[in-house]
């Protein structure tokens, strides 16, 4: 079955309650009007209800099922819960005076939410860059047991064709644990996409063709990963050539398991990940459905600023499953 249809099944009739902080975009106003019409989400709208209104109308949206909430106007005691329950979160790293401010800002609200369980996930970054928007769940949400950071994959998908990319979003520099860290979580990403992980980690060397510090941390990552998950295919360091072309791999990397048969690609930092999924998107035409976060305790998923209203329907469907425990 259509990845989305399955997940779509799933989550029907759930009502996983998604926040959406980003509330008067049109964006969002059309995906949630969506979500909600076709019975897969409640959504709540943050922002102001005259101008949600106002945008509604003038794209001609059905919002009369939403739920709509102004941080600004809230009564009192409800600011007052949210402000005691972050200061207690933040466990003197803020102070009250800090904690108002921080939620002044709808992706505290939102997350806030999320974590006093009035929602089950939350989906912005439609407007906000990717540091605004998961620096409040990273504070508060933080990560699951076991995990120890936050990483960021997309699922690139064309016709039948489907793979995950990680870390493509979060974690400027890794250090070789680090990207052995993310190469696991992306092998569970994968599972949960229905994909048979083989995990490569990327490198501009394979298997020592060339030399420096770069290639042997990914060396390094290489050797944690397969430790710490020795049941699954994970190789490295490998040229993205040598890990998904089967010519190269045999001449490049012979006798792996995972050489030109990859279909998990880990990116040794920051800058070729985010690169490599935006050139595969914009480039070799795949669909780019993320950047889905691994490692969090609840659902808390960001966009790209340059997700559509199809980018934030999809996105709003992977964190309602995420909600339901599907990883
Ligand atoms: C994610 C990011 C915003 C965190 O940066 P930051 O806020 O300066 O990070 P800090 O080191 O100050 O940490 C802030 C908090 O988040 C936590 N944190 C930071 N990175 C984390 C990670 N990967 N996993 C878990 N927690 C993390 C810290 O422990 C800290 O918690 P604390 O306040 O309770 O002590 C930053 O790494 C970033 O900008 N990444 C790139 C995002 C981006 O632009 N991506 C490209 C587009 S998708
Ligand atoms: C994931 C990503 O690159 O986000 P943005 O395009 O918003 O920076």
């Amino acid at each position: 079955m259509e990845l989305f249809e399955s997940l779509k099944q799933k989550i029907s009739g759930q009502n996983k309650t998604i926040v959406f902080p980003e509330g008067e975009d049109v964006r969002i106003i059309g995906a949630a009007s969506r979500l909600a019409a076709d019975g897969l989400v409640k959504p709540i709208l943050l922002g102001d209800q005259d101008k949600i209104k106002q945008v509604a109308a003038e794209h001609q949206i059905d919002i009369s099922t939403l739920s709509i909430s102004n941080p600004l106007t809230v009564p009192e005691d409800e600011k007052q819960k949210l402000l005691d329950a972050l200061v207690a979160r933040r466990k003197g790293k803020n102070t009250p005076e800090q904690a108002a401010e921080m939620l002044k800002d709808p992706n505290y609200w939102g997350t806030m939410l999320v974590f006093l369980d009035e929602a089950d996930g939350m989906v912005s970054g439609a407007i906000h860059p990717t540091g605004d928007t998961v620096r409040p769940a990273l504070q508060i949400i933080k990560t699951k047991p076991g995990v120890k950071r936050i990483s960021g994959a997309f699922i690139m998908q064309k016709g039948d064709q489907r793979y995950v990319f990680a870390d493509c979003a979060i974690n400027i520099e890794l250090d070789a644990e680090g990207m052995a860290e993310v190469a696991v979580e992306s092998a569970h990403t994968a599972k949960v996409f229905d994909i048979d992980p083989k995990v490569a980690l990327l490198s501009f060397s394979t298997k020592g063709s060339a030399k420096g510090e770069m290639v042997t941390k990914v060396a390094d990552a290489t050797k944690l990963a397969q430790e710490a998950a020795p049941d699954l295919p994970i190789d490295g360091e490998l040229q993205f050539d040598a890990a998904f072309v089967s010519e190269v791999g045999e001449l490049k990397a012979p006798g792996s398991k995972v050489a030109g048969h990859a279909n998990v690609f880990v990116f040794p930092e920051l800058q070729s990940g985010n690169i490599g999924y935006k050139i595969a998107q914009r480039f070799g035409g795949f669909e780019a459905i993320g950047p889905i976060l691994q490692g969090l305790n609840k659902p808390v998923s960001d966009l790209s600023r340059g997700a559509n209203e199809e980018d934030v329907y999809k996105v709003a469907i992977i964190t309602a499953a995420q909600a339901l425990g599907i990883d």
